[in-house]
């Protein structure tokens, strides 16, 4: 899935204040590519996975899925896209305490009833990502790593064709935070997913890697990483 992003404006209301967050930002996400969108705090990167989502609106400029405007879109397309071809992997991990490791992998499918294939997916991508002995355990049961593996197989349980993180190893430490990352990539490329990391640390860059950097709400450069891990 291709993401493109031209001359893309938000502004926030704030109080009597009109306050500017993307400035005429223009970025291009590759089909199946790994991304990172890197800046200083404040400069929209966080506005900007909200908006690829279509879980807000820009105040102008085009988002564009596979060359598909999202402001041409319907409700319904829209909440198509958001349920059935994004995973959505964010810092808080959103998991529901009452329920299973399992379960709540399962939860994005439980309005339209569960199969056992579906069951069974579930429980083959918590082994995947190295929790096939927690899969009843409830979240208050699981570490801070645990927690985001669940996170990470919820998200990849639908085949996402694009994976939004924002900060997914925020709370986690360097070791597990490259587990999680093995982990992403893993899922990311038995899908070919386009995958856009919103992160502050660099050390999770791989060669071929992309890396954009914003700043004050535009695009200051795209990088590819190179062999030697140099961007
Ligand atoms: N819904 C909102 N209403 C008002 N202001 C907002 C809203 N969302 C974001 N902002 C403001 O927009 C600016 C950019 O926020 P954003 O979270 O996109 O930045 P960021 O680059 O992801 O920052 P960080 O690295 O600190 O997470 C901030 O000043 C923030 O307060």
């Amino acid at each position: 899935m291709q993401v493109t992003i031209k001359d893309v404006q938000k502004s926030f209301r704030r109080g009597e204040t009109t306050v500017p967050v993307l400035r005429g930002l223009s970025c291009e996400f590759p089909s199946g590519t790994f991304n990172f969108v890197v800046g200083p705090s404040g400069s929209g990167k966080s506005s900007l996975l909200y908006l690829i989502g279509a879980l807000d609106q820009p105040t102008s400029g085009q988002i564009e899925i596979d060359g598909r405007k999202i402001s041409t879109w319907s409700e319904t397309e829209a909440n198509h896209f958001r349920a059935n071809q994004v995973g959505f992997v964010f810092q808080s991990f959103n998991l529901m305490s009452n329920l299973s490791a399992l379960d709540n992998v399962l939860v994005p499918f439980m309005p339209q009833g569960l199969t056992s294939t579906k069951r069974k997916e579930a429980e083959e991508l918590l082994k995947l990502v190295g929790m096939g002995h927690r899969l009843t355990h409830k979240p208050n049961h699981l570490s801070g790593g645990e927690q985001q593996r669940v996170a990470i197989a919820r998200a990849l349980l639908k085949k996402p064709q694009l994976i939004l993180a924002d900060e997914p190893t925020g709370e986690l430490d360097s070791q597990t935070g490259r587990e999680v990352f093995n982990y992403l990539r893993l899922l990311a490329g038995q899908n070919q997913s386009t995958v856009i990391v919103v992160t502050h640390d660099e050390s999770y860059m791989q060669p071929d890697d992309y890396v954009h950097r914003i700043s004050d709400g535009r695009l200051i450069e795209t990088t590819q990483v190179s062999e030697s891990g140099q961007c």
